[in-house]
């Protein structure tokens, strides 16, 4: 098969051909070039890998940092992410117990410069973070039939469970090493619900009921971990709101019902001489913030600009919350979504409870007014919260047959 035709094929697979050894300085990020400078080109040792990426040759860097985009029929990499360059070499740590004023500045800081950071204080007792844990460990532990029974595939809206190697974070890489269980937002998870409500939260476009197994006690450990987690959420909304100088009830109206999926994972211990084998491979996270609880074992790394990978230690009585690409778009690129992934080698299975967090699906996501200076266009076109999001799940999880059973109620750019 000629190259062209080989590289065409991969590019209609949707898949980023990795070249290894490629001199930087033939790199000319000229697509119809491409093929013919492989052929003439010798590799050397120092040289770096490059990757075809929408028909372009680009640096690891590059592709991360590649002008957004996510539309169906482009590749799914993290050129569709919005990742940007964070120095720091330290993650910050935030007490909530602060005065507001401390809170706030600190908030700042993290948010602008890190995109990652520590919260302690935060008020939600440990009974109820062991407890998650017990129930995930003795959920994980059935048998693959039992798991499978709410295989997240039987759900229109990637609810369920989800099998181990079944997601491709980064596609430069093997299937992600976990196992999953989704949980969305529903009306009866919500401490706060307001019974006026219940009728406008309507199925479809990621909403809908969850799959719950038939484990005895784990929807009530679920419902209760997610009812804490989601008032913490809704407590950093404002701060947030703070921290962008608009009004501290600027969000409430928008999160009422919002875009929340809570998910239990388990890694299993990886073998540690696999450069492909991630947990999660490299990537940012979709909705505004995540808030994370993580086990024992260390496995979170976090990419700062000097491109080191910064261990994010599990800290008993802290959550790490992250910023995600939502909530980099809204604020027109004020706030940093930082890249990470999870890397297991401790040689023991791993736990970890992401909660991720974003306004109700139907939110039209303009970049905020106040980020936007005087006589500059936004750096982002509008997004419907809900397409966004299930755009980016799916294109990591699905094929576009099965991709294409839900129809889309906006035009993404
Ligand atoms: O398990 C972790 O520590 C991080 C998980 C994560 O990054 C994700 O689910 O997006
Ligand atoms: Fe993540």
């Amino acid at each position: 098969m000629a190259l062209s035709t080989f590289i065409e094929e991969l590019w209609k697979q949707r898949t980023v051909l990795k070249l290894e050894g490629f001199p930087a300085e033939s790199c000319d990020h000229n697509p119809s070039g491409s093929s013919s400078r492989i052929s003439h080109t010798t590799f050397e040792e120092g040289c770096q890998n490059l990757y075809l990426f929408q028909g372009v040759w680009m640096t690891l860097e590059e592709v991360y940092t590649a002008p957004k985009l996510i539309g169906r029929s482009g590749k799914r990499t993290l050129a569709g992410n919005v990742a940007r360059k964070a120095k720091f070499s330290e993650i910050p740590t935030i007490s909530l117990a602060a005065t507001e004023g401390e809170i706030i500045e600190q908030l700042s800081d993290a948010c602008t410069r890190v995109g990652f950071f520590y919260i302690k204080d935060h008020g939600v007792c440990d009974a109820v973070t062991s407890s998650i844990f017990d129930t995930a460990e003795e959920f994980f532990n059935q048998a693959l039939e039992v798991k499978n029974e709410i295989n997240y595939k039987k759900s229109t809206i990637l609810r369920g469970y989800e099998p181990i190697a079944e997601v491709r974070t980064d596609e430069t890489k093997m299937a992600d090493l976990n196992e999953a269980f989704n949980c969305g937002y529903e009306p009866q998870l919500d401490p706060q619900r307001d019974s006026s409500e219940h009728a406008s939260v309507i199925d479809g476009m990621m909403r809908g009921p969850n799959a719950w197994p038939s484990q005895v006690g784990f929807k009530d450990s679920v419902a209760r971990y997610y009812g804490e987690i989601l008032m913490l959420a809704r407590r950093l909304v404002k701060l947030l709101a703070r921290v962008l100088q608009l009004p501290v009830n600027h969000f409430d109206e928008l999160v009422k019902t919002p875009g929340a999926m809570l998910r239990l994972l388990k890694y299993p211990a990886q073998p540690p001489d696999n450069p492909d084998a991630f947990g999660i491979g490299a990537h940012t996270d979709i909705e505004c913030f995540t808030i994370l609880l993580q086990g024992k074992q260390p496995a979170l790394q976090i990419l700062n600009v000097d491109g080191e990978w910064i261990q994010a230690l599990p800290v008993p009585g802290t959550f790490i919350v992250n910023i995600g690409d939502m909530l980099a778009r809204w604020s027109n690129d004020a706030f940093i979504s930082t890249v990470h992934r999870v890397l297991n080698t401790t040689g023991q299975e791993r736990y970890s409870v992401p909660f991720f967090f974003g306004p109700s699906y139907d939110t039209m996501l303009h970049p905020l007014e106040s980020c936007v200076p005087a006589g500059e266009t936004p750096k982002y076109e509008a997004v419907l919260a809900g397409d966004y999001v299930y755009q980016r799940l799916a294109r990591s999880r699905l094929t576009e047959q099965e991709t294409a059973r839900l129809p889309l109620s906006a035009v993404l750019v």
